[in-house]
């Protein structure tokens, strides 16, 4: 039997901004069915513009992860999420033409979407760690994995229009990827340093209550 790692431990202290950024307001609409349409269009718009900065971060990783994993497997799991954003972006531009959502020219970052990306390019540079990064990287997908599955849920009230955006994140092949993610980090924080832990538990803290800003941006459009 495995210990718990140190995710869960941090995830136990800091449950009330887990649950913020997990069961926020916005996912709340989509799986009650009470979702204002314009809502979503602003997240769609707003979300293209995250996942195309997201890329040159998980690229981040790779290389981090080649130059600095003990274990071979890590840059297989990440270059597997790298794939996945490849139709991703492919999706979000589909997406965008049904709802009649412009993501070419006007469409700009919002405040909390910007602040957000320049978070993500401090995990990018070079003299970043890559235990405090992959720590991050698992935060981000787990909030969409966990937020997403909740609308896939029984007593959801999802709108079918809505199910394939769910899906994406909420799906089982979602969940054994996030999984993964987590593996390694438990794996890297197990054997970090006081200094490195410290530091991935504020970037884990730091992307809950960017998750909170982006859907709050959502959610009011603005
Ligand atoms: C703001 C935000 N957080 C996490 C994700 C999920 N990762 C990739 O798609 C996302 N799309 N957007």
């Amino acid at each position: 039997m495995e210990n718990e790692g140190v995710i869960d431990t941090w995830l136990r202290k800091h449950r009330l901004l887990y649950v913020g950024a997990t069961k926020h307001p916005f996912i709340l609409s989509i799986s009650d069915g009470t979702i204002d349409i314009s809502s979503f269009k602003t997240w769609l718009g707003q979300d293209y513009i995250f996942v195309r900065a997201f890329v040159p971060f998980v690229a981040s990783l790779i290389v981090k992860a080649w130059k600095e994993s003990d274990d071979r497997s890590d840059m297989e799991v990440i270059l597997g999420g790298m794939a996945a954003l490849n139709d991703e972006l492919e999706w979000f531009k589909k997406e965008a033409f049904k709802w009649g959502v412009q993501l070419s020219h006007p469409l700009l970052p919002h405040k909390p979407n910007q602040e957000y990306c320049r978070f993500l390019e401090s995990l990018m540079s070079v003299e970043a760690n890559y235990t405090v990064a992959i720590t991050a990287f698992w935060a981000i997908e787990a909030v969409y994995q966990e937020s997403f599955a909740l609308c896939l849920g029984d007593e959801s009230r999802t709108p079918p229009e809505l199910k394939e955006t769910c899906q994406r994140w909420g799906s089982e092949a979602f969940a054994k990827y996030c999984c993964s993610l987590k593996h390694i980090a438990n794996r890297r924080l197990k054997q970090a340093s006081d200094d490195e832990l410290k530091k991935a538990e504020v970037a884990l803290l730091t992307v809950l209550e960017h998750e909170v800003e982006f859907w709050n941006m959502s959610r009011s459009g603005s």
